[in-house]
């Protein structure tokens, strides 16, 4: 079986990339960065290690990559040939990636015409809807309607921790033993694959918001406020009993939320909330407050971890997501000179202010309550300092 897997970073080789292994997929990465591209081509294998006491490494093989900026033929074709293609790229890389996957699903119609199931393993809510859309719009309307019935593109929800990697070897990587992969089996055409550790489940939403508004959430918190207060690794600010009385109220706020939308048992829910907290401590993963709080302006969206479960707190629970707020608060100034969507949002922050900003980057209007709620905080995380 041949999977096309975009993306050779964290997720893409210590996560998607050996499940398909252990499943006895050939894998092909696409990516653009050559240094990892071409090692993979002079190796064909590399080892992941699972952060615990044990370090256990557990070797990839019949892996290859192509250069997608040198080769995109390479890689039109390796779409027309593939079982599977998967993502784990960024959710702002779709759209960039979407061209290249119209013409591989052009070539495929025209040499074979075989169904085939695309998944893009992001941290967001719709990613291979998403994907869909970028494509079908490269696409005239009768290759839709043509390749409607042939290609799937099934959201998905994927949980594993993979911190920036600080090995020599640049195609090994650590990754916290935890993972889950959820896919929705209602969107497949190509039908169900046997890959070992993916699940396949009728209804998405519970599981992808579960993750995103708890594991996500929570290490946003994590993040955010503890830049806000000078620390510089996840370990470090988690460590700080403010900064984790903070994370379990946000997630106590998210759970309410969750707890209410899709009728999780709450005990069983609050054991969901401490286990994703214990993750966030393992002392063998070594993560930065940079890492986890990259591409602010994403993270501030409608959709994304912080408003959204703050937004539906204020409307299900009717009260003020004070834990929330403090981390949009202290989202609104992280600054990070090395990423272009924290340099971007503070420079609107000049320009505009606290308040204008927030509306730009979370859709959110005068007159909405969280709006007054996240203004109100900025006094009180001052004390925390
Ligand atoms: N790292 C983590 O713990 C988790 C990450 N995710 C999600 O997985 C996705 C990837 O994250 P990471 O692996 O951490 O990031 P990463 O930065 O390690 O990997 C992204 C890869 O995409 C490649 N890329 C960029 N532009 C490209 C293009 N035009 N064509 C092909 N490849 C391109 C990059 O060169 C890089 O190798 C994100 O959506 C993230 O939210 C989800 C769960 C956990
Ligand atoms: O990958 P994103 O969306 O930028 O956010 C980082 C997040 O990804 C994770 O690595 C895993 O879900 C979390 O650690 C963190 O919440």
């Amino acid at each position: 079986m041949r999977a096309v897997h975009f993306g050779a970073g964290n997720i893409g080789r210590g996560f998607i990339g050996l499940l398909l292994h252990q499943s006895g997929f050939h894998t092909m990465f696409v990516d653009v960065n050559k240094t990892v591209i071409d090692a993979l081509n002079e190796r064909k294998s590399y080892k992941v290690t699972l952060s615990d006491e044990n370090s256990e490494q557990l070797p990839v093989e019949n892996v290859k990559g192509i250069n997608s900026g040198e080769h995109p033929d390479a890689a039109i074709q390796a779409i027309a040939d593939a079982d599977i293609v998967t993502t784990a790229v960024g959710p702002t890389i779709l759209p960039i990636i979407a061209d290249l996957i119209a013409k591989g699903l052009q070539q495929r119609y025209q040499q074979n015409k075989k169904p085939l199931d695309l998944i893009a393993c992001e941290n967001m809510i719709g990613g291979s809807s998403l994907l869909k859309e970028k494509v079908f719009e490269k696409l005239s309307e009768a290759e839709q309607r043509s390749f409607e019935a042939l290609f799937g593109f099934p959201n998905a929800a994927v949980d594993r921790i993979v911190p920036n990697q600080v090995n020599e070897d640049v195609l090994a990587v650590s990754v916290e033993p935890y993972y889950e992969w959820v896919v929705d089996e209602s969107q497949l055409k190509a039908g169900k694959l046997n890959i070992e550790g993916l699940t396949y489940v009728s209804d998405l939403a519970p599981y992808i918001e579960r993750k995103l508004f708890t594991v996500n959430t929570g290490h946003a918190v994590v993040a955010y406020l503890g830049a806000y207060l000078g620390y510089k690794t996840i370990k470090e600010a988690i460590d700080s009993p403010q900064v984790e009385a903070l994370l379990q109220g946000a997630l106590e706020e998210s759970g309410a939320v969750l707890v209410e939308q899709y009728g999780f048992g709450p005990e069983e829910h609050k054991s969901y909330i401490q286990k994703i907290i214990h993750r966030f401590k393992n002392p063998y993963v070594s993560d930065e407050v940079n890492r986890v709080g990259r591409a602010p302006l994403r993270k501030l969206g409608p959709n994304d971890r912080l408003i959204r479960p703050a937004s539906l707190y204020l409307q299900l629970l009717e009260k003020e997501p004070e834990h929330l707020s403090k981390t949009i608060a202290a989202a609104l100034q992280y600054q990070d000179q090395g990423d272009e969507e924290a340099v971007k949002l503070q420079s609107l922050v000049q320009e505009k202010g606290y308040k204008e900003t927030l509306f730009e980057v979370s859709g959110l209007k005068e007159g909405d309550k969280l709006v007054e709620s996240v203004l109100k905080q900025f006094p009180e995380i001052e004390k925390l300092k």
